[in-house]
Order: C-alpha cells, then structure tokens, then sequence
C-alpha cells in the first residue's frame, strides 16, 4: 500500500459569491485513515467534501484525490461519497440501485450481493426502495459507497437519523474498509460516537481549520485541566475544603481542578483522608470539551 497520501487540501479556499466559505485549509488523508470532520452549522464541511468532489471550484488553493485534481477520471474513480440524506427512486429496489451504481463505476455485479448482506440488507433486497425506513435507506447508500472498492470514502453525517444499533453496525462496516485501506473522511455532529472510531480529528470553524491531530494530540495542546470530583462523608465538606480547597457544589461536593499531570498526586493525597473523603471521581477532558475549546479559536491561534 503507497503511503502517498489520498486526498491533499493545499490553502484551499472556496467562495459562494462574497461568503467565504472556506479560508487556507490545510489537510491531508492518508491511505486507511479514519479521519473526522467536526464543525457547528455553516463551518464549511459540505463545502469541503463538494470541492473535494470536483461540484465546486477551488477560488484559492488546490485539491488532489490520489494525486489527480477533483473531476479527473482518476480521482473520480478513487473517491465516492454518502450525502447525508440519500434519495433513491422510491420504485426501483436494493439491489436495483445496487446494479445502477455497479455498471455506472465499471464494478463487477457479482459483488453486489455480498455488500446487500454486508449492511443487513440481503432480506429487503428485492423490495423496492420507497419503503424502506431511514435507517434502510441510509445502509443501502454506505453499500452504494462501497461499490468499486473506492480509496476514499467521504461520509456527510452519515449516522444522522440512525438508531443505536444501526450506528453501531454502520461504523463496524466502515472500519472494515479502512482495514483494508480505504481512507474515510466522515463529518459528524455525534461527538461521543466518534470519539473512538476515528484515528484523527479535524474541526473547521467559520471555514478555517482550527484543530487537525489525534485526540491525544489535541488534548495536549489545548492542555483543559482534568477535573476531581470529591464527595465528602456527611459534614466532613467544610473541614476537607480547607485542607484541599476546591470549589464547592450541594453540602458534600467538591470540584477541584488541575493539570492532567498533577491529578494522580492529588487523587494519592485524597486517598490519605479517608475519615473526610467518601469517593473520587477523575473527570479528563473528552471529545467535547476538546471541541468547545478549539471551536472558540481562531486559525490564527493554532499551536504547532
Ligand atoms: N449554495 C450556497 N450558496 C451560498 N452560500 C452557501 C451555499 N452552500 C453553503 N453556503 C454557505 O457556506 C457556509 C458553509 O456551509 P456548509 O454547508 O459547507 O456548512 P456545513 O459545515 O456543512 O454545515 P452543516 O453542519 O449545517 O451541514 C455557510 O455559511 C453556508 O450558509
């Protein structure tokens, strides 16, 4: 497998008329890579994956899907896409579409089958589309994605509407295409779901990249304190707050706030009091906190 990367953004910026919609990004996927893309409404995410698939022009910058600009038979043939809402002639059936997408990306029909009973469609192939449910609908667009065994995958929201289970599942067929080196570009509002299916993290905020590392990188660059909730036996607080100081919540709580290096110490002194201390709860900042932070910077403000 070449370790060139798949997909490179080069100070990629895109304009829908005077609206900047994105502004210097910077990005690249390399081959297998699980990378998500997270920014409140209007960031620029869709803005990127369309750029990405040749359905709006670079007005700065460059793009380059295997190596080849957006629109080229080449990257047309490395990249597919999942919008977030799929839409399907309501008449045709699974495995219809399935046959469409095959011939139009040259890709043998025998396959078709096994990518049906891949995302639990293989019962409801015969049926027509328009009545499957969202969560139907959406497997049979991650099987159209996966017609031809592209080398990128972009994901628009694609859990969005999904079931638990559902999610569960879509995100265990995904990670077997990147297993076998198909890189995923994903955007998502579910912070929690991605949080550990995804190897790197991006946000866009405003169109500006303001994050791009894996969340043990972006964590230590954002350097957020950890956070030790202590419950307090009953009407201990008072005594164990003078000791240890802390913030005080509802007559037995208290929060104390440091540096993730400084919280195994302090949860060790803590230990020490058990006549005060009745529990210790560690509180590392997570994909959340992680992204209000970096949602709040500037691209400007980046650190190395
Ligand atoms: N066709 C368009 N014409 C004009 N402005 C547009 C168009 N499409 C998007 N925009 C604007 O470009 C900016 C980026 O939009 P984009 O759809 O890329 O954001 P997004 O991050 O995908 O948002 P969401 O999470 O809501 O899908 C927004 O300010 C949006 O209003």
């Amino acid at each position: 497998m070449s370790d060139q990367p798949i997909l490179t953004v080069t100070e990629l910026g895109v304009r829908y008329g005077r609206l900047q919609a994105l502004d210097g990004v910077n990005l690249s996927v390399a081959p297998g890579e699980r990378l998500a893309l997270l920014g409140h409404n209007g960031a620029g995410k869709s803005t990127l994956f369309k750029t990405i698939l040749a359905f709006l022009p670079p007005a700065t910058g460059q793009v380059t899907v295997a190596g080849h600009p957006p629109g080229t038979d080449a990257a047309r043939t490395a990249v597919n896409y999942l919008p977030e809402t799929v839409a399907f002639p309501g008449t045709v059936t699974g495995a219809e579409v399935l046959r469409y997408f095959s011939g139009l990306r040259r890709a043998p029909f025998s396959a078709i089958s096994g990518l049906l009973d891949r995302v639990g469609l293989a019962e409801a192939a015969q049926r027509p589309v328009g009545g499957y449910s969202k969560g139907m609908r959406q497997r049979l667009g991650l099987a159209q994605a996966l017609i031809g065994t592209p080398r990128l995958l972009l994901l628009d929201e694609p859990t969005s509407g999904l079931d638990p289970i559902s999610r569960r599942d879509f995100y265990a067929v995904i990670a077997e295409a990147a297993g076998r080196g198909c890189s995923v570009l994903l955007s998502s509002h579910g912070l929690e779901e991605i949080e550990h299916r995804t190897e790197r993290i991006a946000i866009l905020s405003r169109g500006r990249l303001v994050a791009d590392g894996t969340l043990d990188d972006l964590a230590r660059r954002a350097a957020l304190p950890t956070t030790i909730r202590v419950t307090a036996h009953a009407g201990q607080a008072s005594r164990l707050q003078a000791q240890i100081g802390g913030t005080r919540f509802n007559g037995c709580r208290l929060d104390l706030s440091c540096q993730a290096e400084q919280a195994l110490p302090l949860v060790a002194r803590l230990a020490g009091l058990p006549e005060m201390v009745r529990d210790v709860d560690l509180h590392r900042p997570g994909l959340s906190d992680l992204y209000r932070h970096y949602s709040d910077l500037t691209a400007g403000e980046i650190r190395p």
